[in-house]
């Protein structure tokens, strides 16, 4: 699961000049309450699940487990445009859950249009557009397993 990226190891080598963890201690847990919102919508948690593409390579249920998954947890699911399951299918898999639709702008428009519109009917809450991939990494590990999406996915 590490293909978005061409160098991982530089990738976590700056994550940890940039980022410290200080544990607190003795500190009063007796209330927890980790909740918080994200675009007006209330979340059990300040973590939610990421675009991932095509699920169903992971798991035969895919993206509908995963929006199964944060319903029941009470935080969001961003479902990716390379998804494995249908924009439809994800809403009615978890129909009370917090879901919202990532985009590429395709350069058909037309194409791109549809997606928002079928995101809205069915009650998507927002759309993230992915703008830092104008064309794809070279991902060296896919060229060397010559990846491709299997025969039965789509
Ligand atoms: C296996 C995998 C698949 C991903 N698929 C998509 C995708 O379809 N669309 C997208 O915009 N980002 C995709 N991403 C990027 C993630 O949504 C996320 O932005 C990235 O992992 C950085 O977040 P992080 O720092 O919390 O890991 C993918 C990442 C991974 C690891």
């Amino acid at each position: 699961m590490r293909s978005h990226i061409n160098d991982l190891q530089t990738e976590i080598q700056s994550l940890k000049e940039r980022w410290k963890l200080y544990p607190r201690v003795l500190r009063d847990v007796s209330v927890m309450d980790l909740s918080t919102s994200v675009l007006g919508q209330k979340i059990s948690m300040p973590v939610c699940v990421a675009a991932t593409a095509m699920q169903r390579m992971a798991h035969p249920d895919g993206e509908t487990a995963t929006a199964r998954a944060c319903q029941a947890m009470g935080t969001g699911m961003m479902l990716s445009s390379w998804a494995t399951s249908s924009i439809e299918e994800v809403a009615e898999a978890a129909p009370g859950g917090l879901r919202w639709l990532q985009l590429y702008v395709y350069k058909d428009r037309e194409v791109t249009k549809s997606l928002v519109k079928r995101a809205e009917r069915a009650g998507y809450k927002g759309i993230f557009v992915t703008v830092d991939t104008p064309f794809l990494g070279r991902r060296i590990d896919d060229v060397r397993n010559k990846f491709r999406l299997p025969p039965h996915l789509r």
